[in-house]
């Protein structure tokens, strides 16, 4: 019976005590990462992060390495081949990480590649650190890859749709249509004065750095910013500089193809983090009330409040309920923040005097920048863009003038730019002087005859006193008049 038993004992035996005596001759740990796993078809988050992390370290590494395209990127990704192992140091701590893949035990022919080839990485190290490599130096290595990823990805630029082009089921492909986002602008190239700029670029960088910051305050990880001035001051090509600077995808949303809150609710949920909100013309999109704004203007016809508010109630009853400046604020005061991920909502408006107070209220919308007419620094940034000259005779005439113009960045930017290939600088800041001289005589003009309609209006007012003043004195007469006479009668 004894010599029966004999076996099984000693393989519990083994079972029992093996891995120990086999952790004490090699007292290294493993872990294993592999890229696909359970029933999912994508590839494992981890593992893909890791790839990053170690495309960027292996680079210099490793012998042998391969080469991927990457989803949604132009560029190749550079990372260890298969049976290639490499060594990474973390806190003077070694580690060893190694590709791996099992080869498919049966030939047999499959529709997913996990099927055939079973890649995984092994990372190995010493018991000893075992709770700084896995509470640490994973974490370090995950956002590190994750944060690799971002860079290299393609950012892309999003458009709401219309309700009815969603499917049933929702999801960002059918809400929002996309469009590579390769915008060339960047804070650099952006004509504004110096100190705004950097002011505003620290901002963001601060920002878009201090997820502990807002966590520990307890606060969405969102940036609102106001940007206002009149049109062609470079609202818009800031709003892309700024994408361009955190590598952030944008979100272009048309409100008024927006039906109601519940609408508005899903399109932001959907939105990504990483990414920049944009509303355009704030002011157009919403009217005063918080009522939007109707396609046909319908509300704008309305004489008085009780007369909107009626239309307002009529409408909801035919197109539906609206999307409601509360519902704007509801959001963005975030209800879909919570959702993670890192945001900037940016709003801009010609008229900020339009906006309600309610919207533009700080810790609402963090910053309001002003863009305005070109001051000369800005001229300076410009001239340096287009005709590649930094300093020119010509630019003290061009400073006396900006000073006495209003002339936007746009119209300076179109101004400079040489409208055939002879033209050289000189002749592009002689037509940039010409521009602003016929503007300046245009502004003259056009105060000249303000100020003559006023006079004339003025005139016409005091006129008006005076005969009627006559009037009076002429009534007053013959009502005495009567009296006199009257009384002669009696
Ligand atoms: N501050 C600026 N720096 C560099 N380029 C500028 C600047 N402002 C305007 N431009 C040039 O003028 C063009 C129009 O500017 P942009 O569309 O950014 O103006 P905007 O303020 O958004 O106007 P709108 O209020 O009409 O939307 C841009 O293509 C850009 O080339
Ligand atoms: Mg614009």
């Amino acid at each position: 019976i004894c010599k029966q038993y004999f076996p099984y004992d000693i393989t519990r035996f083994f079972d029992r005590y093996g891995h120990k005596i086999v952790s004490f001759l090699y007292p290294y740990i493993q872990i294993t990462f592999h890229e696909y796993s359970g029933d999912g078809f994508d590839r494992g988050t981890a593992y893909v992060a890791i790839q990053r992390y170690l495309a960027a370290n292996s680079s210099v590494t490793a012998r042998r390495l391969k080469a991927d395209p990457v989803k949604d990127t132009e560029t190749l990704v550079l990372s260890m081949d298969d049976h290639e192992e490499i060594t990474d140091e973390y806190q003077g701590i070694k580690v060893w990480w190694a590709s791996s893949m099992t080869m498919p035990k049966t030939q047999s022919i499959s529709f997913y590649p996990r099927e055939d080839d079973k890649r995984f990485y092994t990372l190995s190290f010493h018991n000893k650190y075992r709770d700084l490599i896995t509470k640490s130096y994973l974490s370090h290595v995950l956002a590190q890859g994750k944060s690799i990823a971002v860079k290299n990805r393609q950012r892309k630029l999003y458009t709401n749709n219309k309700k009815e082009t969603w499917s049933r089921y929702g999801g960002r492909s059918t809400m929002w249509s996309h469009v590579v986002f390769e915008h060339p602008a960047s804070f650099e190239t952006l004509a504004l004065e110096a100190k705004t700029k950097k002011d505003i670029m620290n901002d963001l960088i601060t920002f878009s750095k201090a997820k502990d910051y807002y966590a520990k305050v307890g606060k969405a990880w969102k940036r609102g910013y106001l940007l206002h001035g009149p049109p062609g001051t470079g609202k818009s090509t800031m709003i892309a500089a700024m994408a361009n600077l955190l590598q952030y995808d944008v979100y272009d949303l048309e409100l008024t193809s927006v039906k109601d809150n519940t609408e508005l609710r899903k399109l932001l949920i959907e939105t990504s983090g990483k990414s920049i909100i944009v509303i355009e013309d704030i002011d157009c999109s919403l009217d005063l009330t918080g009522q939007r704004k109707n396609n046909k203007d319908k509300d704008v016809e309305a004489k008085d409040e009780k007369e909107a508010v009626k239309k307002a109630v009529e409408n909801a009853g035919t197109d539906g309920s609206k999307v409601t400046l509360s519902g704007l604020l509801n959001f963005i005061d975030g209800l879909w923040s919570s959702c993670g991920g890192e945001r900037v909502i940016v709003f801009t408006t010609n008229y900020l005097e339009k906006l309600d107070p309610a919207l533009i209220r700080r810790g609402r919308m963090d910053k309001h920048i002003e863009m305005s007419y070109c001051s000369f620094e800005a001229f300076k940034v410009l001239a340096k863009n287009y005709l590649d000259v930094e300093s020119h005779q010509l630019f003290t005439r061009i400073e006396e003038l900006l000073g006495e113009t209003d002339m936007t960045p746009a119209d300076v930017a179109e101004n400079l730019m040489p409208k055939s290939a002879e033209e050289d600088g000189e002749s592009c800041l002689n037509c940039l002087i010409s521009a602003m001289e016929d503007a300046k005589v245009a502004v003259a003009k056009a105060e000249e005859e303000k100020l003559k309609a006023e006079e004339k209006e003025k005139h016409k007012v005091e006129k008006k006193e005076e005969e009627m003043k006559q009037k009076a004195g002429e009534e007053l007469a013959a009502s005495k008049d009567v009296k006199e006479n009257g009384a002669l009668v009696i």
